[in-house]
């Protein structure tokens, strides 16, 4: 797997928010309409974490038969989906409301349906505004994994960044 990824060189290692779920503690959705974790979301991921130790998070989710790219096997943009908010949940040990600026993949195996698909994820730093997160993705009985990725979340202020799309918190 290649990438042109790097990190700045002013980057600092953040403090894990101490209200953050203690590790082994599962971490609550953060919308319960969202695709990738919403319990709300019928047609969506399901996507389940767990706080891990430091700045890290597990996460996973079934690779249902809907989630289908080609014959028999996981579309990428659903495994990127689920990188997004694997690490995007992961930047929430730091109690700050983040959206993806930028995510990139390697795709290194293809994925069959019926895997569980199971990401460890990283906070690697942040600046400013900035947290920048990687994760690698694996099924069950592979110790290598089949994806990776790295992304770049920006913090937000949730009522600045969502005033226009208000209504749908109550006509969803
Ligand atoms: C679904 C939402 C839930 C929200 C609730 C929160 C709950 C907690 C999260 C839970 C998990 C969620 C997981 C799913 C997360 C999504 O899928 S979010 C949906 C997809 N993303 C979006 O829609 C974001 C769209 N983009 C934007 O709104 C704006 O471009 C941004 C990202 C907020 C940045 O705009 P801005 O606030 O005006 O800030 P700006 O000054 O442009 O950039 C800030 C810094 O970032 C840098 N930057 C910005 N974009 C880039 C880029 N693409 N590449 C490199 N650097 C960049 C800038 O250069 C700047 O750097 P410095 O000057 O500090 O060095």
């Amino acid at each position: 797997m290649s990438s042109t990824w790097s990190l700045p060189a002013d980057i600092e290692i953040p403090v894990r928010h101490p209200m953050a779920p203690e590790p082994g503690a599962q971490m609550r959705e953060h919308w319960e309409k969202c695709f990738g974790c919403g319990s709300d979301q019928p047609t969506g991921l399901g996507m389940t974490f767990i706080a891990g130790e430091g700045l890290t998070v597990e996460a996973q989710f079934d690779v249902a038969h809907r989630y289908q790219g080609g014959p028999g096997v996981i579309h990428g943009g659903i495994l990127s989906t689920g990188f997004d908010e694997a690490m995007g949940t992961c930047c929430m040990l730091l109690a700050n409301s983040v959206v993806t600026a930028h995510l990139e993949v390697d795709y290194a195996r293809p994925i069959v349906l019926g895997s569980t698909l199971k990401f460890s994820c990283r906070i690697d730093g942040a600046v400013r505004r900035k947290v920048y997160s990687s994760a690698e993705a694996y099924v069950d009985g592979s110790n290598a994994p089949v994806a990776t990725a790295r992304a770049l979340f920006v913090q937000i202020d949730m009522d600045q960044h969502f005033k226009d799309t208000k209504q749908f918190i109550d006509h969803f």
